[in-house]
């Protein structure tokens, strides 16, 4: 999953070597992986709002669509529809387990060209769909693919990028999510204007980033942390000569060693998981995945031509409406960038909270208020409704878009950093499955309710940020549980066990000793 980067965001120790080749193949496979699935989530929504599209695969809901009097919130009420959208995040589900499996037992590398494979058997599948079934089957490969690909991906980054980029890579692994969404709403504008197989253009430009990632795999070494943990040891050291360029990689190599042995000696890492010192990055980690999702965020990424629509817009005017989201989720993904190291993780949460909630209740109260069950909201409300959606998308991509993944990287300690990471991983493509397959039928039955329930939401989860997530903002990652878990009013009794029990076998000895 996105930003899977096991990032050092602390002192990390300063190894030889220069900016290589290597360098810049980190930087290409990151991007192939962002955009492999941002492009994904913002297709679906787009070739969903074609009508060439409908009329293919869902005349029924193209017919319903056609019918004045419809019901505007249920016109895409349509279970196969939901299903074409939410098939790919349970398929990524599963993969990403298999996926850690065949990370360990085969390597990075032949999982990111498993994935790659997959991948495009998946688009050959879309793009050439003959029916809803080729249609869904396309998609489920496509969700193996994406599973595969965001469990390698951000491993690969991680091992292989130089220490002092490392964080980068972090949020950059999103922010080529972000552009992937913004290509895809690009493509989808003006592919819709072709007809009729403009649909199958969107589809089909979904093989670019997934043949890069495939040409790009051939050309990578697999990671040295790999090769040693597969008992390589001698290829291990040649790579990591190679990739860092210089000769004198003795420091490095030994802690690579080093954190093998470590990490071999811990042979159950989930039964660790479990203990009750691990509790609170675990919950952390699975609440910011769980909240990020109820945002509502996909509800607008992967249907917001759809909800463009609803609120009365053509069709055109729709797919235009999400390439400026697009490009608001790009631009604000850097304000991220930007502030998180020096506002702090919960400044840029709380506030995004108070921004999130308002605009998601002023869109609820518009459409409560104005949009009739039949006929299209005043021109004037509707442009409202934009704006809003782009200060609410704006709010998320400095925030829970890339602190969903920043927070869980940072506050694991190694032996459970890999393991804990990948129930982050989980639980978001869990969620992102349930609003992708829920939010239209939501939509229909609940109405304008929709929006205030995200809003209770973004509540539950400022109120979260404001009493149970610590900051995290520069401190060293192995620090985590003393200088923040210990020091928590809430967290630290999860670490006093063992201190209570010396206390009280000291209290059982003292009377004897008297
Ligand atoms: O930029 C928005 C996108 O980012 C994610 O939250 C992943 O971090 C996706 O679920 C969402 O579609």
């Amino acid at each position: 999953m996105p930003a899977v980067v096991i990032a050092n965001t602390g002192d990390v120790p300063e190894f030889e070597g220069r900016i290589t080749f290597n360098v810049i193949v980190c930087v290409v496979i990151a991007a192939c992986g962002g955009l492999m699935f941002g492009y994904d989530i913002g297709v679906s929504g787009g070739v969903t709002a074609m009508d060439d599209f409908l009329k293919k695969f869902f005349y029924e809901v193209w017919e319903r669509k056609q019918l004045a009097h419809e019901n505007n919130y249920c016109k895409y009420d349509n279970k196969k529809l939901q299903l074409f959208t939410s098939s790919l995040y349970i398929a990524a589900l599963i993969a990403s387990f298999i996926a850690s499996k065949t990370c360990s037992k085969y390597g990075r590398k032949p999982t990111m060209q498993l994935a790659s494979i997959f991948f495009i058997i998946g688009v050959a599948l879309t793009t050439f769909a003959v029916n809803i079934e080729m249609l869904i089957i396309g998609r489920l490969h496509l969700g193996l693919g994406v599973g595969f690909a965001n469990q390698a991906v951000p491993l690969f980054l991680s091992e292989l990028a130089p220490a002092k980029i490392r964080g980068a890579l972090n949020i950059s692994f999103q922010l080529f999510i972000t552009i992937g969404i913004l290509i895809a709403n690009v493509v989808n504008y003006a592919a819709g204007k072709i007809h009729p197989y403009g649909f199958r253009i969107s589809l089909g430009i979904a093989g670019v980033p997934a043949l890069m990632l495939c040409l790009g795999s051939l050309a990578i070494h697999e990671t040295p942390t790999s090769l040693i943990e597969r008992k390589k040891v001698e290829e291990g050291r040649a790579v990591l000569k190679k990739i860092r360029g210089v000769d004198n990689v003795d420091r490095e190599y030994d802690s690579i060693v080093h954190a093998c042995e470590v990490a071999s000696q811990i042979t159950q890492p989930y039964h660790k998981l479990m203990k009750r010192e691990s509790r609170p990055p675990l919950v952390i980690a699975i609440v910011m995945q769980v909240f990020q999702q109820f945002t509502g965020i996909n509800a607008i990424m992967f249907y917001a031509p759809v909800l463009f629509q609803t609120v009365g817009f053509g069709s055109d005017a729709a797919l235009l409406s999400s390439v400026i989201t697009g490009l608001v989720n790009v631009l604000s993904t850097f304000v991220s960038v930007v502030l998180v190291d020096r506002v702090g993780r919960r400044a840029l949460l709380l506030e995004a909270c108070v921004q999130m909630f308002i605009t998601q209740c002023i869109i609820g109260g518009i459409l409560m208020k104005d949009l009739k069950i039949t006929g299209n909201l005043p021109n004037g409300d509707a442009l409202v409704v934009v704006i809003m959606v782009c200060v609410f998308v704006a709010g998320f991509a400095w925030s829970w878009g890339p602190l969903g993944w920043l927070i869980p990287s940072e506050t694991f300690p190694l032996e459970t950093r890999t393991a804990g990471f990948s129930f982050a991983v989980s639980s978001n493509m869990l969620c992102t499955f349930v609003i992708a397959q829920a939010f239209l039928s939501m939509l229909c039955h609940m109405r304008s309710g929709i929006f205030f329930f995200f809003a209770a939401w973004i509540v539950v989860m400022g109120l979260f940020a404001l009493f149970l997530l610590p900051e995290t903002k520069g401190v060293p990652v192995d620090e985590m549980v003393d200088r923040v878990w210990k020091q928590h009013w809430f967290w630290k009794r999860f670490f006093n066990d063992e201190q209570a029990v010396e206390k009280r076998e000291a209290e059982m000895i003292r009377p004897h000793l008297i």
